[in-house]
C-alpha cells in the first residue's frame, strides 16, 4: 500500500504543490532583502513549508499562511499536532516498568488518549467533507475511492492513521533536516560554494531549479547525505518489536520486545566512518553507500515509505535556497550545532542566519512572484 501512496506517478502528480510551496517560502525570504543582508529566522518557516506540502497533498488544504481556506479550523488543528508531536514524542517510563502504566505516571496515556480523541474527530470532519464533494485530486479522495473497492480494509479507522502517521511522520522530520543542512552550510561556506557552482552549471542562472534537476547535482544529494548521518531526523528510528524470540548480537531477545535502533551512533561510529564527527559531503560524492552505515530511513520492510517524495523536498528546497540567496551568520558567530532532546533531533538555537537576494536570481523571483 505504502508503495502505491508514494509511487512515482503519485508524486510526479503533485509536483506543483512543492513547487508553489518552495516558492512562496522563497518570497517570504526576499522580503526585504534585495539590496542588503537581513536577519531571517528558518525553523519556523521550514515546518510550515513542509507542513503545506503534506496538508495540501492529503486534504488540498493550507494552514499556514495568509490565504487560509478557513483561519480558525487552520488555528485549531496546527495546535492540536503540535500537543500531539509533544506527547506522541516523549518517551514512556510505564513501557520499560509497568508499575508506572497502572498509574498513568506523569499523565501521558491520559493526554495521549485526549489528543488521539480530538484528532479523531478532526480527521473524520476532513474524510466527510471529501465524501461530500468528490471533485478533488487529494490522498484523503484516493483513499476513499479505496474504501469502495475495499470496504473491509480501508475502514474510516484506518484512513484516518494514515493521515496521523504522514502528518507525524512526514512534517517535523524535513523540516529539521533542512535546518541542519541550511546551519551546516553557513557554518561552511566553502559547501556552499562548491554546491552553488554545481547549480551555476547544471541550471544557470535563468531559472530556478526544478526537480528533473536533482539528479545532476550530486554534490547537493551529498550534502543531503551528510546532514542526514550527522543529524538523522528519527536517531532511534521507529521502536520495532520482535515478532518472536531472536537472537541479536549475541543477546536473547524474547517475543515482544521493544527494539530501538541507534540510527545515530551508527551514523558517528569510527569504526565505520572515517573522521566521522567533520561535516565533509565529499564522503559521498562518489560510489554506493551502504544501507547498513547509512539509515535515516530505516531499513527494510519498515523503513520510510516516503524516502522518495522526502529527498525531493529535501533537494528542491535546499537547492533553491542556495540558488536564490547569499547566506552569512548573524555577527559573523559559527551556528550552534547542539542538539535538544526530542524525537526528531531538533536543534537546541532555532536558527537565524542573514540573507541576500542574489544578484541574478532578482529576475527569477520576478517570474515567481508573478505566477504564483
Ligand atoms: C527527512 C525526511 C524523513 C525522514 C528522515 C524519515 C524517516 C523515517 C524513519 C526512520 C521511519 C521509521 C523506519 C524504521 O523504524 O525502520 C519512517 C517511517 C515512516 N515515514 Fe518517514 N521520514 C521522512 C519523511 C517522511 C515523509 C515526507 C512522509 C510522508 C508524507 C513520511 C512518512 C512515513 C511513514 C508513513 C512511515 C511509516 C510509519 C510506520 O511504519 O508505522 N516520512 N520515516
Amino acid at each position: 500500500m505504502a508503495m502505491e501512496i508514494f509511487s512515482t506517478s503519485r508524486l510526479n502528480a503533485f509536483l506543483s504543490i512543492r513547487q508553489d510551496e518552495i516558492k512562496l517560502l522563497l518570497i517570504r525570504l526576499s522580503q526585504n532583502s534585495s539590496r542588503d543582508f537581513k536577519k531571517v529566522e528558518l525553523k519556523s518557516k521550514f515546518y510550515e513549508l513542509t507542513f503545506n506540502i503534506v496538508m495540501r497533498m492529503i486534504a488540498g488544504k493550507r494552514y499556514y499562511g495568509d490565504d487560509l481556506s478557513n483561519y480558525e479550523e487552520a488555528k485549531e488543528f496546527r495546535e492540536l499536532v503540535i500537543e500531539a508531536f509533544k506527547y506522541g514524542g516523549a518517551s514512556n517510563p510505564g513501557d520499560f516498568l509497568p508499575v508506572l502504566r497502572w498509574i498513568d505516571y506523569q499523565g501521558l496515556e491520559k493526554n495521549l488518549g485526549r489528543i488521539q480523541k480530538k484528532m479523531d474527530a478532526f480527521l473524520q470532519d476532513l474524510i466527510n467533507e471529501h465524501r461530500r464533494d468528490k471533485s478533488k485530486n487529494t490522498m484523503i479522495d484516493h483513499f476513499l475511492s479505496l474504501q469502495e473497492s475495499q470496504p473491509d480494509y480501508y475502514t474510516d479507522e484506518i484512513i484516518r492513521g494514515l493521515i496521523s502517521v504522514m502528518i507525524l511522520g512526514g512534517t517535523n522530520t524535513s523540516a529539521v533536516t533542512m535546518e541542519w543542512a541550511l546551519s551546516l552550510l553557513v557554518n561552511h561556506l566553502e559547501v556552499l560554494k562548491k554546491a552553488r557552482v554545481e547549480l551555476d552549471t547544471h541550471v544557470g542562472q535563468e531559472r530556478l531549479i526544478d526537480e528533473p534537476d536533482l539528479s545532476k547535482l550530486h554534490y547537493l544529494q551529498a550534502i543531503i547525505y551528510e546532514t542526514s548521518r550527522l543529524f538523522p531526523a528519527a536517531p532511534l528510528l521507529l521502536p520495532h518489536v520482535s515478532s518472536d524470540d531472536c537472537i541479536i548480537e549475541g543477546f536473547n531477545v524474547p517475543r515482544d520486545t521493544i527494539l530501538l535502533v541507534n540510527a545515530w551512533a551508527i551514523h558517528r561510529d569510527p569504526k565505520v566512518w572515517d573522521d566521522p564527527t567533520s561535516f565533509k559531503p565529499e564522503r559521498f560524492e562518489c560510489g554506493e553507500i551502504e544501507g547498513r552505515k547509512l539509515l535515516p530511513f530505516g531499513l527494510g520492510r519498515r523503513a520510510c515509505p516516503a524516502v522518495g517524495m522526502a529527498q525531493r523536498v529535501l533537494g528542491l528546497a535546499l537547492g533553491s535556497l542556495i540558488q536564490c540567496f547569499e547566506w552569512e551568520k548573524v555577527n559573523g558567530e559559527t551556528i550552534d550545532l547542539t542538539e535538544a532532546n526530542g524525537l526528531t533531533t531538533p536543534k537546541v538555537e532555532p536558527l537565524e542566519a542573514m540573507c541576500k537576494v542574489r544578484n541574478v536570481m532578482s529576475k527569477v523571483l520576478c517570474e515567481v512572484t508573478n505566477d504564483v
